[in-house]
C-alpha cells in the first residue's frame, strides 16, 4: 500500500473466523489508503445470505434449505467462469520492482509424496452409481474423491454440480451440504469451539488419553473403525461412511469430546475444511445447528455388516484381523451405549432444569 498506489483489492470470500477477521483487516486497510476491496462468492453457490430462513436467519433444518436452494437455482450459477481464458499475460501488468513470487519451500511447505486424485470431473459412470456405491468404503470408486480439489479450488465447485445435476440428485445433495455447513460456520462462527447447542454444552466427557490414542492408531478392536482411522493416518482421507463410524465411535463409545476428534482430522485429513468438519463433527455428536439425536449410538459391528459386509475395507487396512494380533473391544458396544445414552441424558436434563 505505500510501494504502490493500489486502486482496488479483490478476493474470494471465505467463511472461516480467522479469515473473515483477516478480510476485515484488509478491508479497513483498504479503506485507509482510499482503495475499495471486493469480497467475492467463488467457493458456494449461493453465498452466506442469500438463503436465509423467514427469521432472517439459516434454516435449522437441511430439507427446507435444499428445497430453497433447489428452488433458486438459475442454471448460469452453475456455468464455469472463463477465468483460465481471462487469467493470461496480456490481462496482467507486470509491476517494476515487483517481489518474486515465495516457493513452497520458502512457505514452510515440505515435500511429502501422496495419492492425490485427479483434478477433472470423475468419469461419469461413477457418478451414475453414486448413490449405489458411495456407502462401500473397500470399493475404490465408491464416490468421486474430489473433497481435496473442492477445498483447495482445483476443481470448480460449480462444474462438479453440473455434472451432478446432470446424472445424479444424491450427490448433488451431498454438494448442498458442504454449500449449507459452510454458511452455518459463517452465521455461528463459534460452533469452530464449542458446541451449537446450549444444553450440550457442559456433557462431563470421559476423555481417557490411553483410549484416545487407540482410537487414533487404529487400535479400538472394532476394525470398521480401525480400517478408517489407519487410512486416515497412512493416506489422509476416509470415506464419509468411516467417517460417520469412526467419530461416532470417539463421542459416544468412547465418550471423548468431539473437539478432540475434529482436532485430530484437522491435523490429518489432506480435504480438511473447517465448516465441514465441525459441521460433521457435532452433527455426529448430536450437539450441532443440525445434528443427529444425542441418543443415537451406532453399533460398530452393524455397520460394518451393512457396509463391508465381505470385509474389502478393513482387509486392506486391517490386514491382522481375524488373527490373535487383532486387539480385543476396548469396550462392550451393550456397555458403552447405555453409559453413553445416561451421560449425554443426564447432562441435557441438568441443563434445562
Ligand atoms: C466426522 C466427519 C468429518 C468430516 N470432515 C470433512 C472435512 O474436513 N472436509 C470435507 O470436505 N468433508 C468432510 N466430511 C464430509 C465427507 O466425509 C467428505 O466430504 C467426503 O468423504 C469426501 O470424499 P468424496 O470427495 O469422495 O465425497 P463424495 O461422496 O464423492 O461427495 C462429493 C462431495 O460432496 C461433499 N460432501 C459429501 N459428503 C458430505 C458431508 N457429509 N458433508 C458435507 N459435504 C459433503 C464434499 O464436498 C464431497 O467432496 C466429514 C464427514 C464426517 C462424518
Amino acid at each position: 500500500m505505500t510501494t504502490y498506489k493500489v486502486a482496488a483489492v479483490y478476493t474470494n470470500e471465505d467463511y472461516e473466523p480467522y479469515a473473515t477477521e483477516r478480510d476485515t483487516a484488509v478491508a479497513q486497510l483498504c479503506q485507509q489508503h482510499g482503495a475499495t476491496f471486493h469480497a467475492l462468492k467463488d467457493q458456494v453457490i449461493f453465498a452466506k445470505n442469500e438463503l436465509l430462513g423467514k427469521s432472517g436467519r439459516p434454516s435449522k433444518v437441511f430439507g427446507s434449505y435444499r428445497k430453497a436452494w433447489l428452488e433458486a437455482l438459475r442454471d448460469e450459477q452453475l456455468r464455469p467462469y472463463p477465468s483460465a481464458e481471462l487469467y493470461n499475460a496480456s490481462n496482467l501488468t507486470k509491476l517494476p520492482n515487483a517481489p518474486s513470487r515465495p516457493t513452497l519451500t520458502e512457505m514452510g511447505f515440505e515435500e511429502f509424496r501422496q495419492f492425490i486424485p485427479s483434478a477433472e470431473l470423475p468419469p461419469e459412470k461413477l457418478v451414475r452409481n453414486y448413490h449405489l456405491t458411495r456407502n462401500t468404503p473397500g470399493r475404490v470408486d465408491s464416490s468421486t474423491r474430489r473433497s481435496v480439489h473442492l477445498r483447495f479450488g482445483t476443481l470448480s465447485v460449480r462444474e462438479l454440480m453440473r455434472q451432478a445435476q446432470e446424472l445424479n440428485p444424491k450427490l448433488l445433495d451431498e454438494l448442498v451440504w458442504r454449500d449449507y455447513f459452510m454458511m452455518l460456520l459463517w452465521h455461528y462462527p463459534y460452533t469452530a469451539t464449542e458446541s451449537y447447542e446450549p444444553r450440550l454444552r457442559h456433557v462431563p466427557y470421559r476423555n481417557n488419553e490411553e483410549e484416545f490414542r487407540a482410537w487414533c492408531e487404529g487400535r479400538t478392536g472394532y476394525p470398521l473403525v480401525d480400517a478408517g482411522m489407519r487410512e486416515l493416518n497412512e493416506t489422509g482421507y476416509m470415506p464419509n461412511r468411516a467417517r460417520i463410524a469412526t467419530a461416532g465411535f470417539l463421542v459416544k463409545h468412547l465418550l471423548v469430546d468431539w473437539r478432540w476428534g475434529d482436532k485430530y482430522f484437522s491435523d490429518k485429513l489432506l480435504d480438511y475444511d473447517m465448516s465441514q468438519n465441525v459441521g460433521n463433527w457435532q452433527w455426529m455428536a448430536g450437539t450441532g445447528v443440525v445434528a443427529a439425536p444425542w441418543f443415537r449410538v451406532y453399533s460398530p459391528q452393524s455397520q460394518l455388516k451393512q457396509y463391508d459386509p465381505d470385509l474389502a475395507y478393513v482387509k486392506k487396512w486391517v490386514p491382522e484381523y481375524g488373527t490373535s494380533a487383532y486387539p480385543a473391544p476396548i469396550v462392550d458396544h451393550k456397555f458403552a451405549r447405555e453409559r453413553a445414552i445416561e451421560t449425554f441424558r443426564t447432562a441435557y436434563r441438568a441443563a434445562v432444569s
